[in-house]
């Protein structure tokens, strides 16, 4: 599993965006991308499972608050494939982050924790990170 990078103290303002491109590992089980405040607080934890904790080929997007988990939504469309490049661009609104997949492909998760500005950014797991974009 490749380590994490872990970017803090980040000025990610509504309208500003993160772009993430990288390796998906041949073999990988899944990978994070994490946008908050720091790790115990996660405006959006962006997990793609290929066959891990009981998920296969699925999304699963939640948030962090005071260390605890909430609600978990999944998402079913999964344009991932192991041993290969992707991207996914991140924008951060007030209200939402907009998830945009390397096809197009948008989701949307609520910005549940109100936070008026993205100072963390952490990925991890079976991902070799290529860029860290910001827009
Ligand atoms: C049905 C009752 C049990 O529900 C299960 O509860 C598990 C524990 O909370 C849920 O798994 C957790 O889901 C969280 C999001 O809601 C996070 O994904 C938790 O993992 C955090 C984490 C990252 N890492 C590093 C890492 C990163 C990438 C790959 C491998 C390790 N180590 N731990 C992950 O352990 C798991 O998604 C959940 N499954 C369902 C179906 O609800």
């Amino acid at each position: 599993m490749a380590c994490g990078v872990v970017a803090t103290h980040l000025k990610i303002f509504p309208g500003d965006s993160v772009i993430v491109k990288g390796k998906i590992l041949s073999g990988c089980q899944g990978f994070e991308v994490n946008l908050g405040k720091d790790c115990d607080n996660l405006v959006l934890h962006f997990n793609p499972r290929f066959d891990c904790k009981g998920d296969v080929n699925t999304i699963v997007l939640n948030s962090r608050k005071e260390g605890t988990w909430e609600e978990e939504k999944r998402e079913s469309h999964f344009p991932f494939e192991q041993d290969s490049n992707t991207m996914v661009t991140f924008t951060f609104d007030a209200n939402e982050i907009k998830v945009k997949l390397a096809d197009e492909h948008e989701l949307c998760f609520p910005n549940r924790l109100g936070l008026d500005n993205i100072e963390y950014i952490a990925v991890d797991g079976d991902f070799k990170i290529k860029v860290l974009k910001f827009a």
